[in-house]
């Protein structure tokens, strides 16, 4: 199925979920465009998956708008599924067909022409030597590749992974990146959930991060780094009295370690780009006048897990 290309692969407009009286999902808006791979970060129990569960069409949208290629995934789920792949969290085999057979299987339930036969996909998931090999037998890593194979057989135009790595160790996690990696390089449209913020700073063209329903920060990567803002840590051997001063009234974060102390200064990211060299330049004559030395001193960038941790303090 082809769409318009200015036509958002996916759209999800103020959207909300419920079971009983609990509210998972509380409002939230994002747009996925054609091609792009955008990553829904999250704490556990945000609502990544059942706001993933409502695009895949397996529950209705309760309030707000959700599209998919331009298609009401849940009334309008037989027309997409040739366009969509998807990868659950918990995938549902048969422990006695071997890796191969089940991609027969799984490509028999869904009719479609020009499929790759099962060989050239387990080899794009890296699991051709596991054909023969029983699905019980397979380790929990190389479980989820193939789900990923699934997912990827009748060569969507959307995929759906939810926490593709979860259970990887690092080296197959890097390869499935480069699997994912690969398949948007093609054109794939991929919406991922993931709890690993190194997959979504590899991988995403956007992301957005959720907590407690909400989505608290949304962009590039490099713009929901960039309000994270500037970091001035050190560490040191006594806290004078007194104690540590603010800085361009940005106070510190103080943690006591034995007699000393580890010191954080967050230089707030919409602030002028000197503002560090300023607050430092205070600090160091601050440190001179009380005979101190700042141990370990760096002022680094933000990060995207400094965001992570401030959407998810802030909310609590
Ligand atoms: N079937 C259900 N019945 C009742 N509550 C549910 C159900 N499914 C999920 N929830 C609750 O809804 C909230 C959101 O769950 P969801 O699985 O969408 O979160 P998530 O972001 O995918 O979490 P995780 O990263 O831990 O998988 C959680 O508090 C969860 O306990």
């Amino acid at each position: 199925m082809r769409t318009p290309n200015d036509q958002p692969a996916v759209e999800v407009d103020a959207l909300r979920q419920s079971y009983g009286d609990f509210e998972a999902v509380r409002g939230i808006s994002f747009t996925v465009r054609r091609g792009e791979l955008f990553a829904l970060l999250g704490t556990n129990g945000a609502g990544k998956t059942t706001t993933m569960e409502v695009l895949e069409g397996m529950r209705p949208a309760r309030h707000g708008h959700v599209r998919v290629l331009g298609l009401d995934p849940h009334r309008q789920r037989r027309r997409l599924r040739p366009s969509v792949g998807i990868m659950l969290q918990e995938g549902g085999f048969v422990g006695d067909l071997t890796v191969a057979e089940t991609v027969r299987v799984w490509g028999g339930l869904s009719a479609d022409v020009g499929r790759p036969p099962a060989g050239a996909v387990l080899e794009t998931v890296g699991l051709e030597r596991k054909a023969r090999t029983r699905v019980r037998q397979l380790s929990g890593g190389q479980k989820r590749r193939l789900d990923l194979a699934l997912a990827v057989l009748s060569g969507p135009e959307v995929l759906f992974l939810d926490e593709p790595t979860t259970g990887m160790d690092p080296e197959a996690r890097r390869d499935t990146w480069d699997v994912i990696g690969n398949l948007r390089a093609q054109g794939t449209t991929v919406l991922l959930t993931t709890h690993y913020l190194e997959e979504a700073e590899r991988l995403a063209d956007h992301l957005a991060i959720m907590h407690e329903g909400t989505v608290h920060a949304h962009g590039t990567v490099e713009e929901v780094v960039a309000k994270a803002g500037d970091r001035i840590v050190f560490r040191l051997p006594r806290l004078p009295r007194g104690g540590v001063p603010s800085l361009l009234d940005t106070p510190p974060e103080v943690t006591r370690a034995g007699d000393g102390a580890a010191v954080t200064y967050t230089i707030d990211g919409a602030s002028p780009a000197d503002r560090a060299h300023t607050a430092l330049r205070s600090l160091l004559s601050w440190a001179d006048e009380h005979e101190l030395t700042l141990q370990r001193l760096e002022v680094r960038k933000g990060t995207l897990e400094d965001v992570f941790l401030s959407v998810v303090g802030d909310a609590r």
